[in-house]
């Protein structure tokens, strides 16, 4: 390589590195304006202190669903008589937790650490509002994790039916869920259906003209001039196509710099794609271990471990290292099916019955080396 091709200790191929990380929220925001349409017409009774309509928003993984909710919750937040507030329910997965967060939002200071009751805590929410005659807009994003740990019909029972508790009060609400095989609706109780009709924003994945346009975007912040020639870009924006998560091509485009930064050069080339591309693509995976309790981990960990033909050893060894029982057990089977982690299913055993097998949907290793 020439030495003008080369990158000098105190140089750097990023301009702004930051643009890359997961929490950005990206300045420009194209090919969404259906689902902002569809956000920002049903929220708009809030700006007159009237109550908004609900909105159910889904769409499969890194289709900019947090970003839309962030970038029309920014807007409404800053209008008089309106809190918005988002709540990430990959964090707070309880209604307790919920409000808490909601709370915080509210009054800028945690609620009481020593067990004040849930009515309490609704209760300090509501006086709140109604004597500042705020209208609250809340987005529970990810909302499918309320459903792993069934708390949805309940948190959603008291947000939407707060104004007869506590009268006076104005609540929207926003549901967002990347879960495509789970029915939001059906999953509800009958009292929650009967006041949930919400309007819906579907986010379908980005093509792959629409991942170059956005992705041309952030190298154009992110990386200084002419570091990803055109057929790089292609070459991310293909790969990200393929999995359909958008992540996945700004995460690849991150790692990619730094291979390239690795080898001093100025560019970022092929080989760089290649060498990072295994990583960047299990970024959603690394999301989901993240959310994960000490005793998923440790059954997620069990199963990567075991053979499928030893399927029921398992709950055996987790047993033996969490001391938790049966009932537990089933309830982390299911969540890990449901977040697509392993997949369970139901085979008959010759004269035992039948009983579940339990497999990996991601290669053992990838699962292991994240899970430290
Ligand atoms: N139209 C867009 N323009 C610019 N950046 C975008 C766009 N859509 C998504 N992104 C970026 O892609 C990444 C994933 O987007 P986002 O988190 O909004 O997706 P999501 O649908 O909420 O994903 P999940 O369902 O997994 O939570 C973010 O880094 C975001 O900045």
């Amino acid at each position: 390589m020439a030495d003008e091709d080369m990158l000098s200790w105190d140089e750097s191929i990023f301009r702004d590195e930051h643009v890359f990380e997961i929490d950005y929220v990206p300045e420009v925001f194209d090919h969404r304006d259906t689902q902002l349409e569809t956000l920002t017409h049903a929220l708009r009774p809030a700006t007159r202190g009237a109550r908004p309509l609900n909105v159910l928003a889904t769409g499969p993984p890194g289709t900019g669903k947090t970003t839309a909710i962030q970038k029309v919750f920014g807007e409404l937040d800053a209008q008089p008589g309106v809190r918005a507030v988002r709540v990430n329910c990959q964090v707070d997965s309880t209604r307790y937790a919920v409000f808490s967060r909601i709370f915080r939002a509210l009054f800028d200071y945690e609620p009481p650490a020593s067990g004040i009751s849930f009515k309490k805590l609704f209760g300090q929410i509501a006086e709140k509002l109604t004597e500042e005659e705020t209208v609250l807009v809340v987005a529970l994003d990810d909302v499918n994790y309320l459903f792993y740990e069934n708390e949805a019909s309940e948190t959603l029972y008291s947000l939407l039916r707060a104004h007869e508790a506590h009268p006076g009060t104005k609540i929207g609400v926003i549901l967002v869920s990347s879960d495509l095989d789970l029915d939001i609706i059906e999953g509800l109780d009958s009292r929650v259906q009967s006041v949930f009709r919400p309007e819906e924003a579907y986010f379908p994945v980005y093509d792959t003209s629409e991942i170059v346009d956005i992705l041309s975007n952030r190298i154009e912040v992110g990386f200084r001039p002419d570091v990803v020639p055109p057929d790089v870009l292609d070459e991310v924006a293909a790969r990200t196509a393929e999995t359909g998560d958008l992540r996945v091509g700004i995460d690849l485009l991150r790692r990619a710099g730094l291979n390239a930064e690795g080898r001093a050069s100025k560019t970022i080339e092929h080989r760089d794609i290649e060498q990072t591309f295994d990583t960047a693509r299990h970024v959603h995976l690394e999301r989901h271990l993240e959310g994960l309790s000490d005793p998923e981990r440790i059954l997620l960990t069990v199963i990567a471990e075991t053979d499928a033909e030893q399927a029921g050893a398992v709950y055996e060894t987790f047993h033996e290292e969490t001391d938790l029982g049966y009932t537990r057990y089933t309830e982390i089977v299911n969540k890990l099916d449901d977040l697509g982690l392993i997949e369970a299913e139901y085979e008959s055993l010759e004269g035992r019955g039948r009983s579940r097998s339990l497999r990996l949907a991601y290669d053992p290793e990838a699962v292991l080396n994240r899970l430290g």
